[in-house]
């Protein structure tokens, strides 16, 4: 907890640190509307004494001829003057809070965003969408109410605390003394309740939590579950989960519920003591102090009302401010994760003059278990390798460590002998293309899809990037030609097209050095034959890197290196390992059985 408060009071003031200057007038308009606000109570107190005074005099014979209403006109003005002030004041401060917080809250989330961009793969390997994407919502939410609603407020309550304790002491330490006897008794109260409110508020939130992994599961998995014709089952087993999340709701709701009216039935016995106390004031002395004492009870029910309120609000806001506890823990996890390195004065890389090496390369994604043990490969520039192998053998993970995704544990990736650790990464990702199995389109139109490596791109070299990328013919049977929006529900691209369109996009950008992650097993046989030849032409005359699945696409390849459990096993040109009659030769034969 101590240390939750320490990181989250680091974490707002470094952002609230821009704010200065509002800070600065949202403190002292606080203070002042605070002072008013106390101040106020003691000028209705009088307006009543000055009342009682002239009442007294009035219902008195000898005395009626000296009654004067003028005091007391004057004390009420005086409480309608202050009562403007503090609206002028709590208005001007809501303003700079509604400026403040949302403006913080924004740069948290560009921060956020922007940290995101410099982190590293491995995170991104490692975390679900959802579970990135929740800090974007839910903890930015629950920060954006706390700040909205509850720092602001725990600072004008803890204002208001100590000044109205001052106030009383003022005005009558005896009232003071009376109206804050039964203290130690709200604040046992309110502790036992919020220990015991946030007890079931943990439980419902991870309950709520279960529910939405289930919900998550079941949508995910929606297609598998009309196969088999499980719709009962998964309503079932979602009628647990909400079951579950019911049962702690009504647990949490009614301790978070009884907070409320237990502090305003405690509030209300306080007003019985201020009462007993100010009567016994009024009942004796002359006409001046009992009608000062009729004062005093109608200022220190006001002030009774003012003394109570930061126990009860704080005590009810603590729930909000342990959500936004929570949510900066949860976004300093993100802020607090490794970034890529880029090496100062990096070697600048403008394109593969000799080879491409990994020599004796180690790597495991975890240091308990190594991945790829001691690859050896050797690729001259212009040359074509295909990394073949069974599922789990390490291609994709060869081509992380090509495009530096990862770092290797040890052996080296060079390029023209220049490890690409000691390289500028922007350079080297810049000379390198990549087409990934799983090809993604962005909102936007076809062609901000392909130009989006290089978005000065003209007309005519996006039309020549897409006709090399056998997509050109399918984007002019569309409505709106390259203008169509991919996003568009009645434009859905399939697998296929996907991947050509991301072929177009690495083909306009004209990278040196390409790594290919050869997706055809998804699509038909004549979409098959159009990313070949797409894969074809991109290739030409570059350096690089194939994921074959299909080995037909890379028989022309200049070396094929044929991996199985992070080693190489065998390594030469398609008739060479044929030849050799081993792993690869028993693979051609089994998928020509097929095709
Ligand atoms: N992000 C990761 N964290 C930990 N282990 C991983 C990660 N990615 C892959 N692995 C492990 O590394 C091994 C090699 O995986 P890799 O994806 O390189 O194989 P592959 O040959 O490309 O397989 P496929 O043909 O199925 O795509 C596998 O055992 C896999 O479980």
């Amino acid at each position: 907890m101590k240390n939750n408060l320490n990181e989250s009071a680091k974490f707002f003031a470094h952002y609230l640190k821009r704010f200065k200057v509002a800070l600065f007038f949202i403190l002292v308009f606080t203070i002042l509307a605070t002072w008013l606000q106390v101040k106020a109570p003691v000028y209705m107190g009088r307006s009543i004494t000055e009342l009682s005074k002239y009442l007294m005099t009035y219902l008195n014979p000898m005395t009626k001829s000296q009654a004067s209403l003028a005091d007391f006109h004057q004390a009420l003005l005086l409480f309608g003057l202050f009562t403007l002030m503090i609206l002028v004041a709590l208005f001007i401060n809501g303003l700079l809070q509604a400026i403040v917080a949302p403006k913080a809250v924004n740069d948290m989330r560009t921060g956020l965003f922007a940290k995101l961009q410099r982190m590293t793969v491995r995170y991104f390997d490692n975390h679900q969408d959802g579970e990135i994407l929740s800090r974007f919502t839910s903890d930015l939410d629950n920060i954006f109410n706390a700040m909205n609603n509850a720092l602001f407020q725990i600072l004008q309550q803890v204002v208001m605390f100590i000044g109205v304790i001052w106030m009383m002491f003022n005005e009558s330490p005896k009232m003071a003394v009376a109206t804050m006897a039964t203290t130690p008794l709200v604040v046992i109260v309110g502790i036992v309740i919020m220990i015991q409110a946030k007890k079931y508020v943990d439980i419902q939130q991870a309950e709520v939590g279960h529910l939405n992994g289930y919900i998550n599961e079941q949508i995910n998995g929606e297609k598998v579950i009309i196969t088999n014709g499980l719709q009962k089952d998964s309503i079932e087993g979602f009628v647990e989960h909400n079951e579950k999340v019911r049962q702690a709701m009504v647990r949490s709701q009614a301790w978070s519920g009884v907070l409320n009216p237990i502090m305003q039935g405690l509030g209300l016995f306080n007003l019985a003591i201020i009462i007993f106390f100010g009567a016994k004031l009024a009942l004796t002395g002359d006409v001046a102090s009992r009608a000062t004492g009729l004062g005093l009870i109608v200022t220190f029910v006001s002030f009774s009302q003012q003394y109570f309120q930061p126990i009860s609000q704080i005590t009810s806001l603590y729930n909000m401010m342990q959500q936004a506890m929570t949510g900066v823990h949860r976004l300093n996890d993100i802020f607090n994760q490794d970034e890529e390195v880029n090496p100062k004065n990096g070697v600048q890389f403008a394109g593969v003059q000799h080879d491409i090496k990994l020599q004796d390369v180690h790597f495991g994604y975890n240091e308990e278990r190594e991945i790829i043990h001691g690859v050896d490969i050797d690729v001259a520039k212009g040359e074509m390798v295909a990394l073949v192998g069974p599922t789990g053998s390490g291609k994709t993970t060869i081509m992380n460590l090509l495009n530096r995704f990862y770092d290797v544990t040890s052996g080296a990736v060079l390029f023209d002998d220049v490890d690409v650790r000691d390289m500028d990464l922007t350079a080297l990702r810049d000379n390198v293309g990549i087409v990934l199995q799983e090809s993604v389109l962005f909102t936007g139109s076809v062609r901000d899809n392909i130009t989006f490596g290089k978005t000065d791109a003209t007309d005519d070299e996006v039309i020549d990037a897409a006709k090399q990328a056998n997509i050109h013919d399918f984007i002019m049977t569309l409505e709106h030609g390259y203008d169509t929006e991919v996003s568009d529900e009645n434009s859905v691209f399939s697998t296929g097209q996907k991947q050509l369109l991301s072929i177009a996009r690495t083909i306009l950008t004209q990278p040196d050095l390409l790594i290919l992650d050869e997706a055809t097993s998804n699509v038909d046989t004549v979409t098959e034959e159009k990313i070949q030849r797409a894969m074809d032409n991109v290739i030409a005359g570059r350096t690089s890197f194939v994921i074959a699945h299909r080995l037909k696409t890379i028989l022309n390849a200049d070396k094929i290196v044929v991996l199985k459990n992070g080693r190489i096993i065998e390594q030469g040109n398609h008739e060479a390992l044929l030849a050799q009659n081993g792993f690869y030769a028993e693979l051609y034969k089994n998928q020509m059985v097929f095709d």
